[in-house]
C-alpha cells in the first residue's frame, strides 16, 4: 500500500492525516496543539508540525505530502532566510489602518473607488486579515523590519519549504548565492495566494507593484506551483505537494464540485463555494480567492465561529455538550435576547474595532438557556450573511455542508438550517482540511491531470427545520450597535 501525507497546519492545531494513496482510506493520524494569540513564532508551527507527525506514527513510510494552512499569515523571512519577526495570524487586527490607507490609495482619496479598484486588481478588498496589509503595518510600524524583509511566505509556504529542507539548521547556506537560491526555492499555490492581496486569481499572476505600495520594496515571492505539481522531496525523499489554504483544501478534501458550499465553524467562520469563474466584490464581504484544482473559491470569512461557542460554554460555567442541551431547549430567537459575536474584532462585515454585545436582555430571557440559544444563532447569523452575499454574487447554491470544531455541537447542527433558510449536510467529523492536503499529496505522486477520485463517506447526516426569519432580523436590527474594543 502506498501512503500519503495531509497536514492541516490551522489556528488552534496542527493536525496529520495519514491515508492509501489509492483509495483514500485513513490509516492513522495525530495532532499536536498551536500556542495562542494573534502574533506566533513559525517555529512554533513547524515543531507542532514535527509533534504531530510523530503523533501519527511518523512519516517513514510515506512516499508524499501536503500542506494545508491557515491563510493569510504574514511570514517575513531575511536574506539569510531567517525569520524577521513573529508571525501576524489572519485574526490579527492590528492592520485595519492598513488596510484602510491601501484602500483610499488605489481610490485616490475615494473609499468607493478604492475598494472597487481592489476587487478589480485581485478579486478581495484588503482588509485587516489579508496579508499586503500586515505589509503595510509593518512598514510604518517596523521600518527597521520592513527593510529587512527579503521574502514574504504564507504559513503552508513556510512550512513546505522546512519540509523540503530549508531555514534554519539547513547548514547549506553559506554565501549569499545559496541564501538567494534558497529563497528562490519557496513555493506556494493559487489558493494561498489568491489571499495575499498581491496575487490576482483573474489574471493568474503577482501584481508586485501592490506588494511594493505595501510594503516599501519589492521582495522574493514564492513560485505559484500547480495544484497537482510537485514542490520538492523532503530529505528523505518523500514528494512535496502544492499545498493550499485551508478552506480550499477542505473543498478538496470534501470533494466538492460546483454548487456545493462549505460552512466551516474552527475558529473563523468560514462560508466558501466552488465556481467556476472568478468574482470581484467590491462590497469586500465576498473574497475572490482561488480553489485547489484550478478553478475559483468565493468566500465570506468572519472572525468569530467556534470561540463564541467557547466563550458561551465559559461564560455558563458549562461543558459543550451542556451548551448545546441549553441552546436547543430555549425558543427560536431566544425570546429576543440578540448576541453580537464580535468578541475579537469583526472581518465580515469588516468591523474590526468592534466588540461583541447582548441586546434584547430582558428578566424573562436571562436564564442560561437563552443565552447559549443566543450565542449559536449570534453566530450563524453571521454566517447567513456570508451565504447571502455569496448567492448576491450568483455563486449557486445546491448543497450546504457544516464542517469544522462548531460543527460537532448539536444545537449548531440543528439551528443551522432553521438560521440559514436551507438544509444542511454534515458529513462525519473529520479533518477535512488535512484530508485535502492528503489527496493533493496523492495527485503529485500520481502526476495525473486530475487528483485521484477517493471515495466519499456515504454517512452524511442531513439537518432540516423551518427557516426562522425572525431570528435574522433580530440579529440585523442591533449588529451594529456594538462598543468599540479599548485601544
Ligand atoms: N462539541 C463541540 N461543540 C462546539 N465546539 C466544539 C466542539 N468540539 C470542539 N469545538 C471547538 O472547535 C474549535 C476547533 O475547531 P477546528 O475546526 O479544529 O479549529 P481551527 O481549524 O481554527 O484550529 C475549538 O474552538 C473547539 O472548542
Ligand atoms: O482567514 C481565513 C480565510 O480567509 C481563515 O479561514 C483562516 O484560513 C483560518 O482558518 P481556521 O484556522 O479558522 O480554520
Amino acid at each position: 500500500m502506498t501512503l500519503v501525507a495531509g497536514v492541516d497546519s490551522s489556528t488552534q492545531s496542527c493536525k496529520v492525516v495519514i491515508r492509501d494513496a489509492e483509495t483514500g482510506a485513513l490509516v492513522r493520524s495525530g495532532r499536536a496543539a498551536h500556542p495562542d494569540g494573534t502574533e506566533v513564532e513559525p517555529e512554533r508551527w513547524w515543531e507542532a508540525l514535527q509533534a504531530a507527525v510523530a503523533d501519527a506514527g511518523g512519516l517513514a513510510d510515506v512516499a508524499a505530502l501536503a500542506v494545508g494552512g491557515q491563510q493569510h499569515g504574514m511570514v517575513t523571512l531575511d536574506p539569510d532566510g531567517a525569520v524577521v519577526r513573529p508571525a501576524l495570524l489572519w485574526n490579527d487586527t492590528r492592520s485595519a489602518g492598513a488596510a484602510r490607507d491601501l484602500v483610499l490609495e488605489l481610490g485616490d482619496g475615494d473609499p468607493e473607488a478604492g475598494a472597487a479598484a481592489w476587487a478589480k486588481a485581485i478579486g478581495s478588498v484588503p482588509v485587516a486579515s489579508l496579508t499586503v496589509t500586515k505589509l503595510r503595518w509593518l512598514r510604518d510600524a517596523e521600518p527597521q523590519n520592513a527593510a529587512r524583509v527579503a521574502a514574504v511566505a504564507l504559513p503552508h509556504d513556510w512550512l513546505t519549504w522546512r519540509l523540503a529542507g530549508h531555514g534554519p539548521g539547513a547548514g547549506a547556506a553559506t554565501d549569499a548565492a545559496a541564501d538567494a537560491a534558497a529563497l528562490a526555492a519557496l513555493t506556494t499555490d493559487r489558493s494561498d495566494a489568491s489571499g495575499t492581496g498581491y496575487w490576482s486569481p483573474i489574471t493568474d499572476g503577482y501584481r508586485t507593484d501592490l506588494l511594493t505600495l505595501a510594503l516599501g520594496h519589492d521582495a522574493v515571492l514564492p513560485r505559484v506551483i500547480g495544484p497537482g505539481e510537485r514542490a520538492g522531496t523532503t530529505p528523505a525523499g518523500a514528494v512535496l505537494g502544492a499545498g493550499a489554504g485551508d478552506n480550499a483544501a477542505a473543498a478538496l478534501g470534501m470533494g466538492m464540485v460546483e454548487g456545493d458550499v462549505a460552512v466551516s465553524l474552527g475558529t473563523s467562520g468560514v462560508v466558501s463555494a466552488i465556481s467556476a469563474t472568478s468574482t470581484a466584490d467590491p462590497s469586500g464581504l465576498v473574497t475572490g480567492f482561488a480553489d485547489a484544482t484550478g478553478a475559483f473559491l468565493p468566500l465570506a470569512c468572519t472572525l468569530n465561529a467556534s470561540r463564541v461557542l467557547d466563550a458561551a460554554a465559559r461564560m455558563l460555567g458549562v461543558d459543550h455538550d451542556e451548551l448545546s442541551t441549553l441552546a436547543l431547549s430555549a425558543p427560536a430567537g431566544a425570546d429576543g435576547l440578540v448576541l453580537v459575536p464580535y468578541l475579537e474584532g469583526e472581518r465580515t462585515p469588516n468591523r474590526p474595532e468592534a466588540t461583541g454585545a447582548l441586546h434584547g436582555m430582558r428578566l424573562a430571557n436571562t436564564t442560561p438557556a437563552h443565552l447559549a440559544r443566543a450565542a449559536v444563532e449570534g453566530m450563524l447569523c453571521g454566517l447567513a450573511d456570508g451565504l447571502e452575499a455569496l448567492r448576491a454574487q450568483g455563486v449557486p447554491v445546491r448543497r450546504v455542508f457544516l464542517i469544522g470544531g462548531g460543527a460537532k455541537s448539536e444545537a449548531v447542527r440543528q439551528i443551522a438550517p432553521a438560521v440559514l433558510g436551507v438544509d444542511v449536510l454534515v458529513p462525519p467529523a473529520g479533518e477535512y482540511v488535512a484530508d485535502g492536503a492528503a489527496r493533493q499529496a496523492a495527485w503529485a505522486l500520481a502526476g495525473t491531470v486530475r487528483p485521484p477520485e477517493w471515495a466519499s463517506s456515504s454517512d452524511v447526516l442531513t439537518f432540516t427545520a423551518q427557516p426562522t426569519p425572525h431570528v435574522r432580523d433580530q440579529y440585523a436590527a442591533v449588529r451594529e450597535l456594538t462598543a468599540t474594543r479599548p485601544a
